[in-house]
């Protein structure tokens, strides 16, 4: 990238001198960029990199930050981390130095965390206290609510106090079940055997877990001190993640925070959006206001867009415009969609690779990628998936293709070497075992994989010997055994119509006999991954009818699709195929968003502002063009809040950079505006352009900001 000149607001945030700034600025406004410029030039001045650490919420946006400090020529040693790296780290160390207790076990998954959610439930249901009233399932459903319900409780630091206060006080004042707040106890009881000793963390736990470990040895423990702090995508944090940058803040820290209220979409985990305001003043007193006031990401057509969406001005300072094209698809034609999208790479990129990899197709969830990557392989346009797996390698289409291998007259004809990679086979016992709720040690199903890895056709042993074998059935729920039972006779049936029926039709036959949607509820302890995963299952199947193919000649188009996919996948320039929450902080010249449908995106069944603000983060990753994709009749609603048929927008005016900010309490907002002050929306601050004399506005301006 060429160096960028950096403009006069930016020079003033780089310049800052005090102990805290708070930056709040629309979508691509180069709060990123600017934080990353602040951290070069501290490190220019004389900080070492290691006095400097750089603070995110995902491993996407470190990358995206790592990018931004190159591009502003910073030394590499400077450390970016998610919260949650940062903390698991910490707690390492203080393990390593015998502090605390060394015997935490990580369960990375919700679904690894069930059996310790399920133990809670059991507990509070069976306590001489129980909530008469609350109804102590143990359902998947049940789980997720309790999961969810503990990682907000834990992001906003509520469940400290169930420790103090009693459940029917708390229970009213955080308006949940007294019932619920018992099971979190318990749940957390479980966890935390004393002070800083954990029976088990999952990724909600680290953070307050170290905050727990930093409050309560603070007189043992000198954490690492840093002379600048930087929080980028700071909108998205709880208290947790609060409190403990307050404790990794010394007094010679420098903490310099960036966010926009718009693009919140951690709500689940308690992300407080007052923490880009008093809640952030409240933490690091004398907090500095500083704005970034125009986009130069999104041009004015998109930033018209962006406003109409958000009821927030949304000002653009990008020389050229971003206009926003809309693509209406029959929804009958099953692949209609996706061909429009294919279409549309084709002619954009119009044989040059390199206007490829700056593309992006942003998807609400990864189960709309299977009709999208099988149109990207037919059309031969290279594509990476990022944030989740090709559909070749998600567990409930290796489930669907280990059921495949199963029933397929098999041996006869070729060896199932042939009818997909080792290393997929191996994942397709795994993904059987799983669906079936096997409960094999790891050793064994590992043993499992090596052999049919190395002879597939014991798939079929693996089949009749382990799936149909109820050894454990004193354990497994009754449910789950009459599923084993149905999976083995849709299979003994299966095969009986292998020399007759086409795959599509074996697979729709097995997804209703099985019920494979409750079937994924079972796996997963989010409703969301449920109803993901039962939606690729809807998908998969579709594309086996709409081939028409027969069993045999299904698994070998399939095989050479993944290997054209794989080939596809390893070339340089490619399309990104992200999920729109994976896509935040990135930016590519042309944004294609597809499958725009009442019910899709928004997701009734999700939360509604979660949904229009991530829907802002997808549509403002445009720089050139965004293209939206929605089916004739029933389109997205937020497409109407678009107002797309307005005038086209006028060029962007030129960059409100020089605005001088003015610090008016409410109060005296009245008096600003007789001296000639002016009102900006986005920043929520009063200005004066640099022609009026400062000094009428000096007890609103900052020391040194007067003359
Ligand atoms: N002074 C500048 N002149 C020209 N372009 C700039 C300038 N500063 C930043 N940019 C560009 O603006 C774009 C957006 O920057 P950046 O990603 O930092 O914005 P952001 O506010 O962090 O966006 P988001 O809110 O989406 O995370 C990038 O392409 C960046 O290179």
């Amino acid at each position: 990238m060429n160096a960028i000149t950096l403009t006069a607001e930016q020079r003033r945030i780089i310049g800052h001198a005090g102990p805290s700034l708070l930056v709040e600025a629309v979508a691509g406004a180069g709060k990123t960029t600017t934080l990353a410029q602040f951290a070069a030039h501290r490190h220019r001045q004389g900080l070492p990199a290691e006095a400097i650490l750089v603070l995110v919420f995902t491993p996407a946006a470190e990358q995206v930050f790592r990018q931004r400090l190159r591009e502003a020529q910073a030394p590499d040693g400077i450390a970016v981390s998610t919260y949650a790296a940062l903390a698991a780290r910490l707690l390492g160390q203080w393990r390593e130095q015998g502090l605390i207790d060394g015997a935490a076990r990580y369960l990375d998954s919700p679904q690894a965390l069930r059996p310790q959610l399920f133990e809670a439930i059991e507990q509070a249901a069976e306590a001489p206290d129980a909530d008469r009233d609350y109804n102590y399932d143990l359902t998947h459903l049940h789980a997720e609510i309790v999961m969810r319900q503990l990682a907000r409780l834990k992001g906003t630091l509520a469940l400290r106090r169930l420790e103090e206060e009693d459940d029917a006080t708390l229970a009213d004042e955080l308006d949940l079940p007294r019932g619920l707040l018992a099971i979190c106890r318990r749940h957390e009881r479980l966890r935390r055997i004393e002070p800083g000793s954990f029976a088990f963390q999952a990724a909600h736990d680290l953070v307050p877990d170290a905050l727990d470990v930093l409050e309560q040895f603070g007189d043992q423990i000198e954490p690492p001190r840093y002379g600048l702090i930087v929080a980028d995508e700071w909108h998205d944090a709880n208290a947790a993640h609060a409190r403990l940058l307050r404790r990794l803040a010394g007094p010679q820290t420098c903490v310099v925070a960036a966010g926009d209220r718009e693009q919140v979409v951690h709500g689940w985990h308690g992300a407080d959006p007052r923490y880009m305001g008093e809640a952030h003043a409240e933490l690091f007193p004398g907090t500095r206001q500083l704005p970034l006031t125009a986009s130069f990401r999104c041009g004015p057509t998109l930033g018209a867009c962006a406003a109409a969406l958000t009821g927030r001005p949304f000002a653009s300072s990008r020389p050229g415009d971003t206009p926003v094209l809309l693509e209406r698809y029959d929804p009958a034609a099953a692949e209609a969609c996706a061909q429009q999208v294919a279409a549309r790479l084709r002619a954009l990129a119009g044989g040059r690779a390199a206007v490829l990899a700056d593309c992006a197709v942003l998807l609400h969830g990864p189960d709309q990628s299977i009709a999208l990557e099988n149109q990207l392989i037919r059309a031969g346009i290279p594509y990476a998936v990022e944030g989740f797996d090709s559909y070749f390698q998600r567990v409930e289409i290796l489930m669907l293709r280990g059921l495949l291998l199963i029933v397929r007259k098999s041996g006869e004809a070729r060896s199932l070497h042939k009818a997909a990679p080792v290393a997929d086979v191996r994942a397709m016992v795994r993904a059987l075992g799983l669906f079936a709720g096997l409960r094999h040690s790891e050793r064994e199903m590992a043993q499992a994989e090596r052999s049919v890895a190395d002879d597939p056709d014991l798939i079929l042993d693996f089949y009749r010997g382990w799936l149909r074998e109820e050894r454990d059935a004193a354990q497994a729920p009754p449910a789950l055994l009459r599923w084993r039972r149905r999976l083995a006779a849709v299979c003994e049936f299966l095969r009986q119509q292998a020399d007759d029926w086409s795959a599509g039709r074996m697979l729709a036959h097995a997804a209703a006999e099985l019920q494979l949607a409750d079937a994924a509820r079972r796996l997963f302890v989010f409703e969301r991954d449920a109803r993901a995963v039962a939606r690729s299952i809807d998908g998969f199947i579709a594309h086996a009818e709409a081939t028409g193919l027969p069993l045999e000649g299904f698994l070998d188009a399939l095989e050479a699709a993944q290997r054209e996919s794989a080939s596809l996948r390893k070339r340089r320039q490619r399309v990104t195929l992200a999920t729109a929450r994976d896509a935040k902080g990135k930016e590519w010249q042309h944004v294609l968003l597809p499958y725009l449908a009442d019910g899709e995106f928004p997701d009734p069944r999700e939360d509604g502002g979660e949904e229009r603000r991530l829907f802002y983060v997808a549509m403002t990753r445009a720089r050139g063009a965004l293209y939206l994709y929605a089916p004739e009749g029933r389109p997205s609603r937020f497409l109407a809040t678009l107002q797309l048929d307005r005038p086209p927008a006028p060029p962007a005016a030129a960059a409100p950079a020089d605005r001088i900010y003015l610090r008016v309490p409410f109060a005296e907002k009245d008096e600003a505006r007789r001296l000639g002050a002016r009102w900006d929306g986005i920043q929520r601050q009063w200005w004066i352009p640099p022609s009026l004399a400062r000094r009428s506005f000096a007890r609103w301006l900052a020391d040194g900001e007067a003359e």
